[in-house]
C-alpha cells in the first residue's frame, strides 16, 4: 500500500525537528483518533500539536494500565486505519483562545464531540518554541492589598492646651502608621491580580516580546471565557460590575443536557462572580471516571504534575495560552491521580486538601518565599475544594505599565483567589447555587487594563525582589503567616523630592572644607583627611566597612537617653507647619552624631571606606509578614557583625507642611504616612519653613519602609549621614545594626515614640515590639490612656 502523503509530509515535518518516525508513529496514531482523523488539526501551525503531543509523551512515559490494554488496542487499530484514510471528518472543539471560542472557522467543533480532556490538553507551544524558552524568566507576581491602617487626623487635636517643652517626639519620628496586616483577601472590584511566577505554571503566562499578541480587542473579557451572553457579561465587566450569583460563566462545554451532566466531558471551568468581588473558578471534573478507587492527590502530587506538565507543555509561552486550559490540566492531574496511582500517600478518597499555592516560594536559598514548596497539606477545606489563594503579582521587565500584558494575560483579567472545586455529583459538595450577599460567594473579577489603579500596578511586587532590581541585591518577600501582600508602593533606592522641599546639591557650594583631595580610600590613608573635620578628625568606619565601636556606642546611647540629647526649638519648625494660628511649644528634637562620607567633589574613588551608605545595601535582607501583628517586617538572612550598614530610610523628601497636609488627606482617605523627621540639625540655626524637611516612606520608598519599631533594645540604630549637601537641613538617614544579629532574626528600630503622647502628626500603634523595655507596654499595663491604632 503507497504511504499515505500526510504521514510522510508530518514525518518529514518531525524529522526536520530531530524526531524519528519510531517516535512519531504512536503519537500520530493517538492524535488522529484524538481529532476524529482530521489532518487540519495536526498540520496546524506546521504539526504543531504534533510536536508538542509527542514531547509530553516523551516526558510522560506512563506505563499503561494492564485493564486498558484491550481498549487502547482497540484505539490503535483505529488510529492505524486513520492512517490510510484521509477523509477529513468534522473537527473536534479544541481549546481556544480567549473571545474566540464562538468564532466559526474552519475548525470549529462539532458540538458534539469532544476529545478526551487528557488528549485535548495536547501542549500547544510549538517545538521549536519550546525549546529556545527554556530559560524564560521566572518573575512574577500579585497580591491583594494589605492596606495601611487608618491614620488618625492629624488636626483632631487642635486647639488643646499648650504643653509644656519635652521630648515627646524624641527628635525621632518615624512613627509609622502600619499598613494594616488586614486579613483581606478578598478582591476588591477594579482589584488586579496576577498570577504568580511561583505557581508551577507562572512561566506559561510571560509572553515573550516578539510572539503574535491575541488580535481580538475583546480585553474586556476574561481569558477563555465563553460568555453565554457576552453582551451582558461585557458590560458588567467594563462597568466593574460583577456578575450575578448564581449565573456562573461556563468556560467549557460541560453543559448539562436535560438536568445530566454529559459524561463524556472531562472537565469544565465556570468563572462566577460576586458583588464583593470575589473569584470563583471552579473545575469540574467527570463523574464518569469516578468510582469505588477514586482517590485524590495529595497537595504535592497534584501541583509537581501541573509544573512537569507546565514546564513541558506551557514553558513556551503561546499567545494560543489560556488559562482556562491550564486549570483544566489540573483536572485532569487529578484525573490521573484518582484513577491511576495506588500511591499509598494519597488522600483518601472524599478528602480535599486546601492548596496555599503561592504563599511561600523559594528565593536567596531561603526557606519558603512565595511558592508552592511549603503548601499546608494538613489543613482541608471543608466544602470540598481545593484553593489556591494568594497569587502574587508580576513584575513587567518591561515597565510596570505593562503587568497584563506581562503575564500573558493582555489587557485583562486576573484571578485573586480560586476555589477548584470537585465536582462530585454524588455528593453534591460543590457547585451549589451561590448566595449573592454572601461573603463566600464566589465572583469573577476581570479588570481590563486601563481600569488599573496606579496602587494596583504599584502593587505588582516581585517575590523574588521587591526593589524591582533597583538594589545591588534582590529583596524577597515572604508570607507565612497569611495570604496578604506587601502594599502598594514604589520602590525607590534615593531620596526624591516630592514638590516645596529645597534640596540644594550644588558642586558649587561644597567647599574645601566639604570635600577632600585624598587619593584612594581616605579611612587607609594615615594623612588627616578634611572630611573627617566634622567629626572631630576621625572616621567613623573601620576599614572593614564598619562603623567603629566607640562612635556605634554613643549613638546608641543618644538614642537610650534621649532626654539628655534632645534640643527644643524657639519657633518649632514642626509646630509652624502644624498651626493654624496657635504656636504650640517644641516638643523637642534628638541631636545626633552625624557622619560625613566622602563625595564627588573628593580625591578618592567610590571604593573609599568613607562612602559606606552612598554605595548601597550590601547584607541580603527579606520583607517578612510578622507572625506578631505588626504587619510586614524585614529581616536579615545572613548574621550580621555590630556596626554594619543594614540600609538607609529613603521616601520622598517633604517639607514638613507638606508632610502635615499629606498627613490630614491620608487620614481622610484612611491611608498611613511613614514619615521621619530630619530634624537631628535644628538647633544650629533657624530653619525656614522649606528647609525643615521630612523623608515619607508608605508611596515612595525603599526597603527601610518594613522595619518594625522596637522599644529600647532595638538592634538597629539611626545616623545622620551628610553627603552631598553641606547643610545639614537635608541628610541621609542610614541604619546600622547597634549588635551582632543573626540571620533570620527581624531587624528593628527604636523610632523614639512616646506613646503616652497622642498629640502626634501620624496615629500611634499598639506596640507589640515584645522587648521588655516596652514603653507601649508600661502604658497599657498602668495607665487608662490608650494610644492604639485600629486595624
Ligand atoms: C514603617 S512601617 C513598618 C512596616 C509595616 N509593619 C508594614 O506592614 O508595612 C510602620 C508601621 O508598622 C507598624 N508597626 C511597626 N512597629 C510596630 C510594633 N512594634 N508594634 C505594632 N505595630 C508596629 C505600625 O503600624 C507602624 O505604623
Amino acid at each position: 500500500m503507497a504511504p499515505n502523503p500526510k504521514v510522510v509530509a508530518a514525518y518529514r515535518a518531525m524529522a526536520s525537528l530531530g524526531i524519528s518516525e519510531s517516535q512519531v508513529k504512536p503519537v500520530l496514531k493517538k492524535l488522529l483518533k484524538l481529532y476524529d482523523k482530521n489532518w487540519e488539526l495536526i498540520e496546524e501551525g506546521s504539526y504543531r500539536a504534533l510536536a508538542d503531543a509527542i514531547f509530553e509523551a516523551d516526558a510522560s512515559e506512563e506505563p499503561e494500565h494492564p485493564k486498558k490494554n484491550k481498549r487502547v488496542h482497540e484505539e490503535e487499530a483505529e488510529a492505524e486505519e486513520a492512517l490510510i484514510n484521509v477523509e477529513p471528518v468534522q473537527p473536534l472543539k479544541r481549546l481556544r483562545l480567549r473571545g474566540q471560542e464562538n468564532n466559526s472557522t474552519s475548525s470549529a467543533p462539532s458540538p458534539s464531540k469532544k476529545p478526551h480532556i487528557e488528549k485535548a490538553t495536547a501542549p500547544e507551544g510549538s517545538s521549536a518554541q519550546q525549546q529556545q524558552n527554556k530559560a524564560v524568566s521566572s518573575d512574577g507576581n500579585t497580591r491583594i492589598a494589605a492596606r495601611p491602617a487608618p491614620m488618625q487626623d492629624a488636626s483632631s487635636d487642635r486647639g488643646k492646651q499648650p504643653a509644656l517643652p519635652q521630648d515627646s517626639l524624641r527628635g525621632r519620628k518615624p512613627v509609622c502608621e502600619r499598613a494594616s496586616p488586614s486579613k483581606q483577601t478578598t478582591v476588591q472590584p477594579g482589584r488586579l491580580v496576577l498570577p504568580n511566577n511561583q505557581m508551577p505554571h507562572a512561566n506559561a503566562l510571560i509572553i515573550p516580546k516578539d510572539e503574535p499578541v491575541d488580535e481580538s480587542p475583546d480585553y474586556e473579557l476574561p481569558i477563555a471565557m465563553v460568555p453565554p451572553e457576552p453582551s451582558s457579561l461585557r458590560h458588567s465587566m467594563k462597568s466593574g460590575i460583577t456578575r450575578k450569583q448564581g449565573g456562573h460563566v461556563p468556560v467549557t462545554s460541560s453543559q448539562h443536557k436535560n438536568g445530566v451532566k454529559d459524561k463524556e466531558v472531562a472537565s469544565d471551568v465556570v468563572i462566577a462572580s460576586s458583588a464583593q468581588g470575589e473569584v470563583k473558578l471552579s473545575l469540574s471534573y467527570s463523574s464518569a471516571l469516578q468510582g469505588p478507587d477514586f482517590r485524590m492527590p495529595t497537595q504535592e502530587q497534584l501541583l509537581k504534575m501541573m509544573e512537569d506538565r507546565c514546564l513541558r507543555s506551557y514553558k513556551i509561552t503561546d499567545p494560543n495560552f489560556s488559562v482556562a486550559k491550564m486549570l483544566r490540566d489540573m483536572c485532569d492531574c487529578m484525573l490521573k491521580f484518582s484513577t491511576d496511582s495506588n500511591d499509598n500517600s494519597q488522600e483518601s478518597s472524599m478528602t480535599r486538601p486546601t492548596i496555599d499555592v503561592l504563599k511561600e516560594p523559594e528565593a536567596n536559598g531561603t526557606p519558603g518565599v512565595g511558592g508552592s514548596k511549603d503548601l499546608d497539606t494538613g489543613s482541608h477545606s471543608s466544602n470540598g475544594s481545593i484553593q489556591v489563594n494568594s497569587f502574587s503579582a508580576l513584575v513587567s521587565p518591561r515597565g510596570p505599565y505593562s503587568p497584563a500584558h506581562q503575564s500573558g494575560l493582555d489587557d485583562a483579567a486576573v484571578i485573586s483567589k480560586m476555589d477548584i472545586s470537585n465536582d462530585i455529583p454524588q455528593s453534591d459538595a460543590v457547585m451549589q447555587p451561590e448566595d449573592p450577599v454572601s461573603p463566600n460567594s464566589h465572583s469573577l473579577v476581570v479588570v481590563p487594563h486601563h481600569q488599573l489603579t496606579v496602587d494596583d500596578i504599584r502593587s505588582f511586587h516581585n517575590v523574588n525582589d521587591i526593589t524591582k532590581g533597583e538594589e545591588i541585591n534582590q529583596i524577597p518577600w515572604v508570607n507565612k503567616t497569611t495570604n496578604d501582600f506587601p502594599p502598594p508602593f514604589n520602590y525607590i533606592p534615593q531620596n526624591l523630592v516630592f514638590q516645596d522641599a529645597y534640596v540644594n546639591i550644588s558642586l558649587s557650594r561644597i567647599g574645601a572644607e566639604d570635600s577632600c583631595p585624598c587619593i584612594g580610600s581616605c579611612v587607609l590613608l594615615s594623612t588627616h583627611c578634611a572630611c573627617t573635620d566634622k567629626t572631630g578628625g576621625e572616621f567613623a568606619y573601620t576599614a572593614q566597612g564598619l562603623l567603629k565601636d566607640e562612635f556605634l556606642e554613643e549613638c546608641v546611647a543618644i538614642s537610650h537617653n534621649p532626654r539628655q540629647h534632645c534640643f527644643y526649638c524657639k519657633d518649632c519648625p514642626l509646630e509652624r507647619s502644624k498651626s493654624n494660628g496657635y504656636l504650640e511649644p517644641c516638643k523637642g528634637h534628638l541631636k545626633r552624631k552625624f557622619i560625613k562620607e566622602c563625595w564627588r567633589k573628593c580625591g578618592c574613588g567610590k571604593q573609599c571606606g568613607n562612602r559606606l551608605i552612598q554605595r548601597g545595601i550590601t547584607c541580603n535582607l527579606q520583607v517578612f509578614f510578622t507572625s506578631e501583628g505588626k504587619g510586614w517586617g524585614l529581616r536579615t538572612l545572613e548574621d550580621l557583625p555590630k556596626g554594619a550598614f543594614v540600609c538607609e530610610f529613603v521616601g520622598e523628601i517633604l517639607t514638613v507642611k507638606e508632610l502635615h497636609e499629606r498627613n490630614i488627606k491620608c487620614a481622610e482617605n484612611g491611608k498611613s504616612t511613614y514619615p521621619i523627621l530630619l530634624d537631628s540639625d535644628w538647633d544650629s540655626e533657624f530653619v525656614k519653613d522649606e528647609e525643615a524637611l521630612c523623608l515619607e516612606a508608605a508611596s515612595f520608598g525603599n526597603i527601610a519602609r518594613f522595619i518594625n519599631h522596637r522599644c529600647s533594645d532595638a538592634n538597629l540604630v539611626e545616623i545622620p549621614i551628610q553627603i552631598e549637601c553641606p547643610d545639614r537641613y537635608y541628610y541621609h538617614f542610614a541604619l546600622f545594626s547597634s549588635r551582632k544579629i543573626a540571620a533570620q532574626e527581624e531587624l528593628t528600630w527604636d523610632y523614639g515614640i512616646d506613646f503616652d503622647d497622642s498629640d502626634q502628626p501620624i496615629k500611634l500603634f499598639e506596640c507589640k515590639c515584645g522587648s521588655k523595655f516596652c514603653r507601649n507596654m508600661k502604658r497599657s499595663n498602668g495607665s487608662t490612656r490608650s494610644a492604639s491604632i485600629s486595624g
